[in-house]
């Protein structure tokens, strides 16, 4: 008998995957199921010969590197607007399943808005069962580069108008700022088409737009290691402050000004991202470290949060003991989110892993989690 990662009680895990048309959001999901290690992936797109899901991933997935369980397609185009009648029947029929997946990866259309889809993960057939892991938003940096939205826009707009049910209203750039806001992770992609002075300007423009905390990462061809996009746990479902979607506002600014300027000017904190430099996807580390118990989860809390503040530390996760406790600690944090649960059976007991951006601060990470011993 196998041992489940699925532990019961424990919610499957749901990855958002959203980004304008051609920013990479399909060669991102391919990367992400060919590097799934064995995972049980079960991926929700829409249409397939619509959006560019023309059958080549399906196809790719006959591969058996690639750990998509299934593909399941939704008819109807724009998912957030037809959440009843065509996606949560599908999560329905995925989570009834003898063997649920393990992780659920969907992605949506272009102009889709994120929020309205992570909404329904608070209805309740699904909100038990399933929990928003994160939203990454995937963005064409070749396009931003050069001051537009997608490397075709006209191509853009067509998509917006043959789809009755998406807004027709916003301005796309008011939808390009509601993905950005509603993002756990943004994915500067098409790094390779860019100079690292470019890179660096969509960067800084792009970071005025996203909540704090939040990090950007570069990537060619969405090629990212899987521990940086899944797993993230940020639980959006119940964590919608600060994600709010611009359209559903009402419009009382009075500089209501049509050109590319976007001032934050009351709101120094609203700045206060941890700027991070751009990175390909090979300016990764990780590093497994041995530590000794912890006087309480509590502590073991305390102390991983202060270690992912820690410059260009990603994630870290792993399992603890914790003093006068029979069962490990497992421990999961990403940004500002730590969570810890007693697990018996887990394995690789007194070790933390610790994944970020190369040149990450080793040594204080090691100081605050106590490492017990250099790894033999
Ligand atoms: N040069 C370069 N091309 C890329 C990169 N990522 C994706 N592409 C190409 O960009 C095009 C669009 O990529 P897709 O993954 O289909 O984009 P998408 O966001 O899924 O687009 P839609 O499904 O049409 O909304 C494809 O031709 C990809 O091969 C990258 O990092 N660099």
């Amino acid at each position: 008998m196998s041992i489940s990662s699925s532990q019961p009680g424990r919610k499957i895990p749901a990855t958002i995957v959203t980004g304008f048309l051609g920013a990479g959001k399909t060669t991102l999901i391919r990367n992400l199921l060919t590097n799934a290690n064995g995972k049980r992936i079960a991926l929700i797109v829409n249409e397939f010969g619509d959006m560019g899901f023309d059958g080549s991933l399906v196809n790719g997935c006959a591969d058996p590197d690639c750990a998509a369980e299934e593909v399941v397609e939704l008819t109807n185009g724009c998912i957030c607007c037809t959440v009843a009648d065509d996606f949560l029947p599908t999560m329905e029929m995925l989570l009834s399943r003898e063997t649920p997946p393990e992780h659920i990866v969907i992605e949506t259309s272009g102009l889709a808005l994120p929020q309205p889809l992570v909404r329904a993960f608070s209805w309740p057939s699904v909100k038990p069962k399933v929990t928003v892991d994160g939203v990454v938003t995937v963005l064409d940096a070749a396009a931003l580069a050069e001051g537009r939205i997608a490397l075709n826009e006209a191509a853009l707009e067509a998509q917006r108008a043959a789809d009755e049910a998406l807004d027709h209203e916003s301005p796309v750039e008011e939808l390009f700022q509601d993905q950005l806001r509603c993002a756990d992770l943004v994915v500067l992609n098409k790094a390779d088409l860019v100079s690292a002075e470019a890179l660096e300007a969509v960067h800084a423009k792009i970071a005025v737009d996203i909540r704090p905390a939040v990090h950007i990462v570069s990537s060619e061809k969405g090629t990212l290691p899987i521990e940086v996009l899944l797993g993230r746990g940020s639980a959006a479902e119940d964590d919608m402050d600060g994600r709010h979607e611009h359209h559903h506002h009402h419009h009382d600014d009075h500089d209501h000004d049509d050109d590319d300027d976007h001032h934050h000017d009351d709101d120094h904190d609203h700045h206060h991202h941890d700027h991070h430099h751009h990175h390909h996807h090979d300016d990764f580390e990780s590093h497994v470290l041995e530590v000794g118990g912890f006087a309480s989860l509590k502590e073991a809390e305390a102390k991983v949060l202060e270690a992912m503040a820690l410059k260009d530390v990603l994630r870290i996760k792993g399992a603890v003991r914790i003093e006068g406790k029979a069962a490990p600690a497992m421990v999961q944090a990403v940004g500002p989110r730590v969570e810890t649960w007693f697990a018996a059976g887990a394995e690789s007991v007194g070790k933390l892993v610790v994944i970020g951006l190369k040149g990450l601060d080793l040594d204080a990470a090691r100081a605050l989690l106590g490492q017990v011993s250099e790894a033999a």
